[in-house]
């Protein structure tokens, strides 16, 4: 899926908290299209990592240079969508006005909203509850509702922090699956960070292993298995393991 258009460039991306250096002199690319997987060692900077690509408030750089396109990341101009692990849904909106939000900010024609929050609906399974509210909906739906949101801006680059960290093993890989048909659909450039080695080698193409803290890049792996990808695979068990190996404290 990605092209060889750089879409984020990091050069040296340095975080303090006081005396505390979280992230060491961090430098990668990530082309536009690609789904970017980033794993490591609990506690090493991951959820900083990602907050430090927004530069938002405490998240600002203490050094380096982040480039969107080429120019300075601003949020203003550049459109990038967030997911989280927390449930982000309004609870005071249906399924679908939670859908349209980021449209409407944008004051989209209504024409466009409509077509684009059906097909986002559609795409992942909710058109029939597109009137519940959030406290009628179970918390993979949440989700749902959160990656619909997301993708309905069409959004140049989507930033997730382990969106489906609290769920078990069925509703995560049904999600998955919703993620990777919509990445596929629209082309958007994805970076994914997860605890879950097998979660990344299922979504990604590109795998950033960070070390513990101050934490650098370890390695970068490509990831070129054939999709659908199967998990009980040999060659996705061998590449599991590797990563495993490489974030392996004990
Ligand atoms: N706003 C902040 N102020 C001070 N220290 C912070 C702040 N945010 C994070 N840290 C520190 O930065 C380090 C990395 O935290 P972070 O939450 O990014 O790690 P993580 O890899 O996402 O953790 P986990 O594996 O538990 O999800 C921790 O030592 C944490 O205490």
């Amino acid at each position: 899926m990605s092209s060889n258009e750089v879409k984020v460039k990091v050069s040296h991306m340095t975080k303090k908290f006081g005396d505390l250096l979280v992230l060491n002199d961090i430098s990668f690319e990530v082309k536009k299209g690609e789904f970017l997987c980033v794993v490591g060692p609990t506690g090493c900077g991951k959820t900083t990592f990602l907050n430090c690509l927004t530069k938002l408030g405490v998240y600002q750089l203490t050094s380096g240079e982040i480039l969107i396109n080429n120019e300075p990341v601003d949020l203003q101009k550049h459109n990038v969508a967030y997911i989280f692990q927390e449930y982000s849904a309004f609870p005071w909106q249906t399924v679908e006005e939670n859908v349209a939000y980021g449209l409407k900010i944008k004051k989209r024609p209504a024409a466009e909203i409509k077509a684009r929050v059906d097909e986002m609906l559609e795409m992942v399974g909710l058109t029939e509850y597109r009137n519940y509210y959030p406290n009628q909906l179970s918390a993979s739906m949440l989700q749902r509702v959160s990656i619909a949101r997301a993708f309905a801006v069409q959004p140049e680059l989507l930033l997730m922090d382990e969106p489906y960290g609290q769920l078990d093993n069925s509703l995560r890989y049904k999600l998955e699956d919703d993620l990777l048909r919509l990445w596929q659909h629209t082309g958007t450039t994805v970076i994914f960070i997860t605890h879950n080695i097998e979660e990344a080698v299922y979504l990604s193409e590109r795998i950033l292993v960070l070390t513990n803290k101050p934490t650098g890049i370890k390695q970068e792996i490509v990831n070129n298995l054939p999709r659908p990808r199967d998990v009980t695979d040999v060659a996705f068990n061998q590449l599991r393991d590797k990563v495993t190996d490489l974030i392996k404290w004990w």
